[in-house]
């Protein structure tokens, strides 16, 4: 062998195994995390909450206390680190999206899928029609309208899709108390005219098929209630190839993941994802309930809430924690 050739053999080897120690060192760093940093973290961050203002487009999630606010991740480990109001429940609300699109891809394969809705990132609210009128797809499987047709696609009879939806949150969280809010359920369903119009107007050209038991569904999948460490675990799921937290590994899938945290990353945070995603820089969902569901590819979940929003819909005080967090270990993907 020649000496130039070996001395860049030498050259690559040296900055693979540089860079594998330096992912090894940050796990490492991670698995350290206590509830000591997290407290300070929610400490500094939670004023934040003051500047928002909670959802009360659906009557029911207006009477949420706006103090309440809750931090948690699941390390590279699987451990778990919470602080907070740890016990407090809230709905899932947009963050479901995921989950169904798992299920969703998964019982079409990903071409057939994306035939009835498109790849795009959004500069529009997540509850706007875009170009769903004169027949278009959906944009994406993030927003209200994408989101509907997912869901109806994976309903047959009954409550059926969203049973599916709560099986695999009680699946991932390992906690089969997960059940939907029916007093939420009832509100959305009561004053969701626009999402009925958009099912309508997906009936209409023809991307959704059946009754309105399937925009049922997606009311209920939307006031499933968790808390901010079920939502670190559904973060974590993603973000391990599918792997649950314990370990589990009967839906690992690395290419299903990539393809949920491609959709989180482009329009997880609807209309604010470009800015996130320059700030923050990582897979993450948002709700209307004032969660976040974040996932640190190959590394951890992030679970975080607040109710009080930014005009996107997105937790204020939600949103800075992750920022300190992801600025503190240096955990944007960019
Ligand atoms: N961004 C959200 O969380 C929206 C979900 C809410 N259930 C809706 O359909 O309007």
């Amino acid at each position: 062998m020649n000496i130039n050739l070996s001395s860049k053999i030498a050259v690559v080897a040296l900055f693979a195994v540089t860079s594998l120690s330096t992912v090894q060192n940050s796990v490492k760093e991670l698995n350290k995390i206590t509830s000591k940093n997290l407290e300070s973290i929610l400490n500094n961050n939670k004023h934040w909450a003051d500047s928002g203002a909670v959802a009360t487009y659906i009557p029911e999630l207006a009477k949420v206390n706006p103090n309440k606010i809750a931090f948690s991740v699941v390390k590279p480990n699987g451990d778990v680190v919470n602080v907070g109001n740890i016990d407090q429940k809230f709905t899932m609300q947009s963050i479901s999206k995921i989950v169904a699109l798992f299920i969703a891809v998964k019982q079409y394969g990903e071409n057939d899928f994306f035939k009835r809705l498109g790849y795009y990132g959004t500069d529009k609210p997540f509850n706007h029609f875009a170009n769903l009128d004169n027949g278009g797809k959906p944009l994406n499987p993030m927003m209200n309208a994408g989101a509907i047709l997912t869901t109806a696609m994976i309903s047959n009879e009954g409550e059926d899709g969203y049973l599916r939806i709560r099986d695999m949150v009680r699946y991932i969280t390992k906690n089969n108390s997960i059940d939907y809010n029916h007093a939420v359920y009832q509100s959305e369903r009561e004053t969701g005219h626009r999402n009925r119009g958009m099912f309508h107007i997906l009936k209409n050209s023809e991307l959704i098929t059946g009754e309105e038991n399937k925009l049922d569904n997606y009311f209920k999948q939307c006031s499933i209630e968790v808390t901010a460490e079920d939502l670190a675990k559904i973060g974590y799921f993603f973000a391990n190839d599918c792997v649950r937290f314990d370990g589990d590994a009967t839906y690992k899938n690395a290419d299903l993941a990539q393809l949920v945290e491609s959709q989180m990353l482009i329009a997880g945070m609807y209309d604010a994802s470009g800015v996130y995603a320059r700030n923050v820089g990582l897979p993450s969902k948002s709700g209307v309930g004032g969660g976040i569901a974040v996932a640190v590819p190959n590394k951890m979940g992030i679970g975080v809430y607040s109710a009080p929003l930014d005009a996107a819909g997105n937790s204020v005080a939600g949103y800075h924690m992750i920022l300190e967090l992801v600025k503190q270990y240096d955990l944007s993907i960019f």
